[in-house]
């Protein structure tokens, strides 16, 4: 796996690629790949974004809706299906389309999904990883599952030797709103107004720079977001309670054209990024997925993956365009080839 490129300078569309795209427009291709889709309606705006359907178009490759009313069986055929759905019917739908067209490439299998689907066993894989340290240790935050009963939590996080701040998230992510819905606790007693099941999670102070690690099959792209600002002792004092906070990570500025100190703002390094996006590939079976990671302010090389998401927000990763429309290219031939 390869890094593609040093840290994005911008996600923004400033025009000029889509010009670019255009001159080179000559006429659209044979049709030689066929994605059948199946996406929500905010997924299907934030990536197959009429620049990246043109695209496509011109290098062969054509999006197909998939019509949820009709048995799968009627429809395609597909060389791809892509997908981001929660529930076992989809994953039954899917799992039965392959049995009958075994050919058919699945991004991703929903087993292979399952994994990000619950806070816990995400981060457990990177915890189960032996990775070599020379170029920094990549570890989780120590994290509690509370799977039901609040109550009991201030006595669990005091056995677990948690420290406060914690960071509240609930335990399942579904792609709905209420699955991003988190908050930071100052001190253990008024989390047990939360709603379980949840996961707590110790707070790493990081300079508020935040790490996007984007993973399209075998490319790399790295992008810098705003986080959260660092805690102080201080802080700690003063305040208490528990406090709600915005997706600050996934907002629409970027990080990456300010002025930030170099021991903040320094991406981790290419080698680093690939044996851990590697790793995770192999281990947990996705090709299309993101890694959020930070690196503990103060140290030079000790880096924390707080989250990992399947087919996350790619419509915002620089040059999307061109890595999927290659990767999917790519992937169709070498399948043939097989
Ligand atoms: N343990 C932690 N230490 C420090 N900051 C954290 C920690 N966990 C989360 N954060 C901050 O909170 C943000 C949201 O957390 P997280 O990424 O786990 O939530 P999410 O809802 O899954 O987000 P996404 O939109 O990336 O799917 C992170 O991007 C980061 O800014
Ligand atoms: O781009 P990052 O910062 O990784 O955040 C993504 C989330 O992780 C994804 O869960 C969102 O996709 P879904 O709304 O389909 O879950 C995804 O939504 P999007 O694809 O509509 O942008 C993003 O919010
Ligand atoms: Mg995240
Ligand atoms: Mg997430």
């Amino acid at each position: 796996m390869k890094l593609n490129g040093p840290i994005s300078h911008s996600y923004l569309d400033d025009g000029k690629e889509e010009e670019e795209t255009q001159a080179k427009e000559v006429s659209s291709a044979a049709v030689r790949v066929v994605v059948g889709y199946a996406l929500t309606s905010k997924k299907k705006k934030s990536f197959l974004k009429p620049k990246f359907i043109r695209l496509a178009r011109n290098k062969g490759i054509e999006f197909v809706p998939i019509d949820l009313k009709r048995p799968l069986s009627e429809q395609g055929p597909f060389d791809v299906i892509l997908h981001k759905l929660a529930g076992k019917d989809w994953s039954q739908v899917i799992v039965d389309y392959k049995r009958v067209h075994p050919e058919v490439i699945v991004l991703d299998p929903p087993d292979a999904i399952q994994h990000l689907r619950n806070r816990q066993s995400m981060l457990e894989v990177v915890a189960d990883l032996e990775l070599p340290d020379h170029y920094g240790k990549v570890c989780i935050p120590r994290q509690l599952v509370i799977p039901k009963d609040p109550t009991s939590i201030p006595d669990e996080v005091a056995k677990a030797g948690l420290r406060v701040p914690l960071v509240v998230k609930p335990l399942v992510v579904d792609g709905s709103a209420k699955s991003h819905e988190l908050f930071l606790a100052y001190d253990h007693f008024s989390l047990s107004e939360l709603e379980t099941p949840m996961v707590l999670q110790e707070f790493v102070n990081h300079g508020g720079v935040l790490f996007k690690v984007f993973i399209v099959g075998e490319s790399i792209k790295v992008v810098r977001r705003f986080s959260l600002p660092d805690v102080t002792n201080c802080d700690l004092t003063k305040i208490s309670g528990v406090f709600r906070f915005p997706r600050v990570s996934s907002a629409a500025a970027s990080a990456d054209n300010v002025d930030l100190d170099p021991s903040i703002a320094e991406p981790p390094p290419p080698p680093l990024l690939e044996v851990l996006a590697r790793e995770l590939h192999h281990r947990l079976g996705l090709r299309l997925f993101n890694i959020d990671v930070i690196r503990k302010n103060g140290t030079k090389d000790m880096y924390y993956v707080i989250d990992i998401n399947y087919f996350p927000g790619y419509g915002k990763m620089p040059e999307y365009e061109h890595i999927f429309t290659d990767f999917l290219l790519n992937l169709v031939q070498s399948e043939h080839k097989k």
